[in-house]
């Protein structure tokens, strides 16, 4: 990369920007308010200075920490670990906003000019170089229009490539300026934003947030806001953005108690993963529905039906019985051997256990103990009456007494039987497995929902066991008190490190490849890697491994398609009940999907509930907007009209007659036809999930490594994916295959091609064989 800024004050800057330190702490001048693209480079340049400087610092901080020693009290030692952390997050944080550090300029009719970045920058003696965006005073930057000028005069786009200003644009608001003639045109640093080649992976939109955006990035963080919107109205990157707002805003509440940011699959969150640390913001933990529950990732339910049955809420009963039916008293006295003497054990006696036990109020596995711990000494009582009886007067010692009754095998059995130890995991298992067990818990469901749910135990969970598994988590507690929830916390964490360091192997590899190393690096050692250096886990890397974890503000994307179970368990994560949800009641491809905001929050909150509407489509041009509105309504979905920002270089391609059995080689050929008409870009192939399979491995056969595959993949050239994957997505192109295939898919709902529709940013061809939907 080169960079062309000039020396800012008087101070030396080599090519990429970087000076000498001591200079950044001298006053920097200002650019005047006539100030042209170089005098605009010196100061960026002195931007940049300030930022290596800081950099440097931190390096500096965190090198001496380190080397401090790993000798000392234990105090000592968890204080060095936690400056480390807090350097090496401050460090994270200056590396990440290096790239368009600075995005803005505003004049104003105080004669005052601000910067605006992505962070706050001051010289050594306090004077303000550049504030963050997230401030009050940077507000107007996307407030104030000509007509509400908010005391701004102009607006100035600083437009950078990495380090270097690429050009500067005016928005001139007072009218006074336009007469100076001090104006700098261009196509619109918002219309260059989106007809942007995708890179497959979100970016962020600091530099051009509109107005309507910015009223709800900055919305009071209390209560439930929804934020309801046509696709590719920014939904997504509004809430991101206003996860970092918040995070600036209640820096100290929400970095200790974390941000968990919700989303519909891991390939989505993957796609969304770079757009908080770009803004400086790396404290959030990130789950898709499958990863709620830690130690478990939940396949896909492959049956609507069982995934909408198994969404009700009716299942915090169900499970809640569940838990209660394994506690049971027996129907009559028995008799059991310790020691080789009978004892007899009555119903009232482990009645009275039961209740002790229930009184504690604790989770059943905790409870349990008690349970135990008063059989053991009732049995043991009883136990040692008899003994006296026998002896006629000569004591048994009691504590041999106790550890007799408690290791005996029948006093085990029984008390099993009584109160047996469950995990979440083998309680669903048993619910699945054994009809008269859920026909028993289980009155509120059909017998042919509850036919529906039986399957055999050792299959894999599913995302819609994840809420049932926490639920059961909740009422049954830890096995074993303490070690249960350290080792699942320990394992869940290894497990993280695993897939990051996959992730980060998955990477590097094509690049180790053209480089003609391959093969050398394996994720388990680059795991076992991190776990050596001995990092001590942030509050954001603790609360992502742990169930029981609150956190102070919650984000959920493509928020229709929660299902009231999912709801419920999110709302247990944060009790403040502080949450954005961002969706699209159109959108909704699941039978659980909601169409009422209202409804959906109905069980949770009365009506604290704020709905927040976006209208202009930044994706998706026109004409294909106008299309997917067209089939939406032919096929009875009522959709808002929205506004678009372009009109579409690109016009739909429908083909028709395709045959069936070469739909796929059809599919790989419009490829080529939309590489070429595109000449860069990602395309999509968005079919029915049947196709997709065969679609991924014909593409393969002439693209190679250039075809995505799976979570992550999204930075290559081309994509196979199923309507249900696209979801949140974006595309340079969308090829979509057999339309009427999606809409059987989806039992006749229009969502989910409606979403396949407004992938695109460009260009759109849809290939069928069968006839096509109402509406094309
Ligand atoms: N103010 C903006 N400036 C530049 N780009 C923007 C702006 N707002 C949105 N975009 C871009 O528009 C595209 C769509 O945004 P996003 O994915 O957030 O929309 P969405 O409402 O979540 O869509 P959907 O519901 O269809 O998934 C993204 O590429 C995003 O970066």
């Amino acid at each position: 990369m080169t960079d062309t800024n000039a020396p800012a004050s008087g101070a030396a800057l080599n090519e990429n920007g970087h000076g000498e330190h001591d200079d950044a702490a001298a006053e920097v001048v200002m650019p005047p308010l006539n100030a042209g693209i170089d005098e605009e480079r010196a100061y960026v340049g002195a931007l940049y200075r300030r930022l290596d400087q800081l950099r440097e610092e931190a390096r500096t901080q965190l090198a001496k920490v380190r080397s401090s020693g790993a000798v000392g009290t234990m105090q000592n030692m968890s204080e060095r670990d936690a400056f480390a952390t807090m350097y090496e997050d401050r460090l994270a944080q200056l590396n990440a906003v290096d790239d368009r550090l600075v995005f803005g300029r505003l004049d104003l009719e105080t004669d005052e000019s601000r910067y605006i970045g992505r962070i706050a920058l001051s010289t050594e003696s306090r004077q303000r170089l550049m504030l963050d965006w997230r401030a009050p005073e940077a507000g107007v930057f996307y407030q104030a229009t000509a007509f509400d000028r908010q005391g701004v005069r102009r607006r100035r786009h600083l437009l950078l490539k990495r380090r270097s200003v690429q050009g500067i644009e005016d928005e001139v608001l007072d009218p006074a300026m336009l007469e100076e003639g001090t104006e700098n045109h261009g196509d619109g640093a918002l219309l260059a934003a989106v007809t942007a080649r995708r890179t497959g992976q979100m970016g962020d939109i600091v530099a051009t947030i509109q107005a309507e955006q910015d009223r709800i990035i900055r919305a009071d963080r209390s209560g439930i806001l929804v934020v309801q919107g046509g696709p590719g109205t920014g939904k997504t990157a509004v809430a991101l953005h206003r996860a970092a707002y918040l995070l600036y805003t209640h820096r100290e509440r929400l970095k200790s108690a974390g941000v968990l940011i919700v989303g519909p699959s891991s390939t989505f969150m993957s796609y969304i993963e770079r757009v908080l640390p770009s803004l400086g913001e790396t404290g959030v933990v990130m789950s898709s529905l499958a990863d709620l529950y830690p130690g478990v990732r939940g396949v896909e339910e492959s049956d609507q039906a069982l995934a909408e049955i198994k969404g009700r809420l009716d299942w915090v009963q169900i499970i809640a019985d569940a838990v209660a039916h394994r506690r049971r008293t027996i129907a009559e006295a028995r008799h059991i051997v310790v020691d080789g003497v009978k004892v007899k054990v009555t119903p009232k006696m482990i009645n009275r256990g039961i209740e002790r036990a229930k009184a504690t109020g604790k989770p059943y596995n905790e409870a349990r103990a008690t349970f135990v711990k008063v059989m053991v000494k009732e049995i043991a009582d009883t136990l040692e009456d008899i003994l006296a009886n026998r002896s006629q007067g000569n004591e048994a010692d009691r504590s041999y007494l106790v550890e007799d009754v408690r290791n005996a095998a029948q006093v085990r059995v029984l008390l099993n039987l009584c109160w047996l130890p469950r995990t979440p995991q083998a309680l669903l298992e048993d619910l699945y497995a054994k009809p008269e067990y859920l026909a028993a818990v289980a009155p509120q469901l059909e017998d042919s929902e509850r036919q529906l749910l039986r399957r055999e135990p050792g299959a894999a969970f599913t995302t819609a066991d994840v809420p049932l598994l926490d639920e059961a988590a909740e009422l049954l507690g830890e096995l074993d008190e303490t070690a249960g929830r350290e080792e699942a916390r320990q394992q869940a964490a290894r497990q993280k490190d695993l897939e990051n360091a996959q992730k980060a192997v998955e990477n590097a590899g094509p690049q180790l490849e053209e480089m003609g190393i391959e093969g050398f690096l394996d994720a388990e050692a680059v795991a076992a890697l991190n776990a050596e250096t001995g990092h001590t886990m942030t509050a954001a890397e603790r609360a992502g491994v742990d169930r029981t974890w609150t956190y102070g503000h919650v984000v959920v994307d493509e928020a229709q398609e929660l299902t009231p179970m999912q709801w419920h368990i999110l709302m247990r994560r944060c009790p403040l009940k502080s949450f954005t949800a961002v969706g699209d009641t159109a959108q909704g491809s699941s039978p659980s999907a909601t169409t009422s905001w209202k409804q959906a929050f109905a069980p949770f909150i009365d009506d604290r509930l704020r709905v927040e509407e976006l209208t202009v489509n930044y994706r998706t041009p026109r004409n294909i907007v106008e299309l997917a509105e067209r089939v939406a309504e032919a096929n009875g979905l009522q959709t808002t009209q929205l506004r678009t920002v372009r009109e579409g270089d690109y016009e739909p391609i429908i083909e028709t007659h395709h045959q069936a059995e070469h739909l796929v080689a059809a599919a790989t050929a419009a490829v080529a036809a939309e590489r070429q008409r595109l000449a860069e870009g990602l395309i999509a192939v968005i079919a029915p999930e049947p196709l997709v399979g065969s679609i991924r491995e014909s593409l393969v056969e002439v693209y190679g490594r250039r075809v995505g595959q799976g979570a992550g993949s999204m930075t290559q050239d081309v994509v196979a994916l199923s309507a249900a994957e696209a979801k949140g997505l974006e595309f340079d192109g969308v090829v979509l295959i057999e339309p009427a295939e999606l809409l059987d898919e989806a039992a006749g709902k229009v969502g989910s091609l409606y979403v396949a529709l407004t992938r695109s940013t460009q260009s759109l061809r849809v290939l069928a064989a069968r006839d096509l939907p109402a509406g094309f």
